[in-house]
């Protein structure tokens, strides 16, 4: 199995709880560490998309080129190198972007474990991306909420996207019903028209990038050696050429299921009434602790 460089760090931005058909992408972004040579000090950030459709394509290449182009192949999935400036520093970005067909749990715990950050998306016109954008943050919770983080923070850094706000008459979650989400999950939340803005976009990456830097995730200390699995091995990368220069949580298992809404509770008919897909089942397999080896006893103690 082939090693990264050890300071290579990774941010996975994940799109929307379409487990059904997610993931689409993800990016990875990194920043040089003074007098190291260029590329040494790289983080990675991951953006995707899926039949889902909420617009993770679209904000990926949005960021990494300026421009929105409508319409994407959900077939391709490609990890985008990228370089951007952010705060006077050059910050290195590997966006991968995965196709949007049907993934088993393994696959989609590959990708989270890959990712340092995550933004997960929904589209402000469609609700059953939006009910699944609880599922989605707790499965990261959970597979980088270990006692083993670096940061010493109990959570990734996640950031929760409400996409397509222009589209107001399509309208199906209001922005309340997002920031409602945001602070029960006590993440940072933004609404943004991938199509209308590309401020919005960076400042979504950005979010991102300081999140990390507050995390330690920058730190020399952090760096650490990591494997990459065979399934994000088999991801093609693209160097995206661009002039792109932009200027204490908790949640518990428990918790997380707590919060997640009955779709069948007549207390919300509206989600009740949507035809949401039936998400993949998902499987969370338990992160081992490592227990601490005993110290040895001095030797004027032993018998
Ligand atoms: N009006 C509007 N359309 C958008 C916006 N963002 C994306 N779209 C459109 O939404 C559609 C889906 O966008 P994608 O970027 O392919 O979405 P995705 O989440 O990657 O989709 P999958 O790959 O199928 O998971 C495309 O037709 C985009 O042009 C936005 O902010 N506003």
């Amino acid at each position: 199995m082939k090693r990264l460089d050890g300071s290579e760090r990774r941010v996975l931005s994940l799109a929307t709880g379409y487990f059904a058909s997610w993931p689409r992408g993800s990016p990875a972004a990194a920043r040089e560490e003074p007098g190291t040579a260029p590329g040494a000090g790289r983080s990675r950030l991951a953006a995707g998309g899926g039949a889902g459709a909420v617009g993770k394509t679209a904000l990926t290449v949005r960021f990494i080129t300026k421009r929105f182009i409508g319409d994407y192949d959900p077939t391709l999935e490609m990890i985008y190198r990228h370089t951007a400036v952010i705060d006077g520093e050059m910050v290195h970005f590997e966006i991968l972007d995965t196709a949007g067909q049907e993934e088993d749990s393994l696959q989609i715990e590959e990708k989270i474990k890959w990712g340092d950050g995550f933004a997960v998306v929904y589209s402000v016109t469609d609700r059953c991306s939006f009910d699944e954008v609880m599922r989605l943050c707790f499965l990261i919770n959970h597979i980088h909420a270990s006692p083993k983080r670096s940061s010493g923070s109990d959570q990734p850094p996640v950031v929760i996207i409400g996409n397509k706000k222009d589209l107001q008459f399509d309208r199906m979650v209001s922005s309340e019903d997002g920031e409602n989400l945001s602070k029960a999950l006590k993440y940072p939340f933004y609404e943004i028209s991938t199509r209308d803005s590309y401020e919005e976009t960076v400042m979504v990456f950005n979010t991102l990038y300081h999140e990390l830097m507050r995390q330690g995730h920058f730190s020399p200390g952090s760096f650490k050696r990591r494997t990459v699995s065979k399934l994000m091995e088999k991801i093609p990368r693209m160097h995206a050429n661009s002039t792109l220069n932009s200027g204490g949580r908790s949640l518990s298992f428990n918790s997380f299921r707590d919060y997640i809404p009955d779709v069948n509770d007549p207390q919300e008919p509206g989600r009740a009434t949507y035809p949401c897909r039936e998400p993949t089942r998902l499987t969370v397999h338990p992160i081992p602790v490592q227990k601490k080896p005993k110290p040895p006893v001095p030797s004027n103690l032993v018998d």
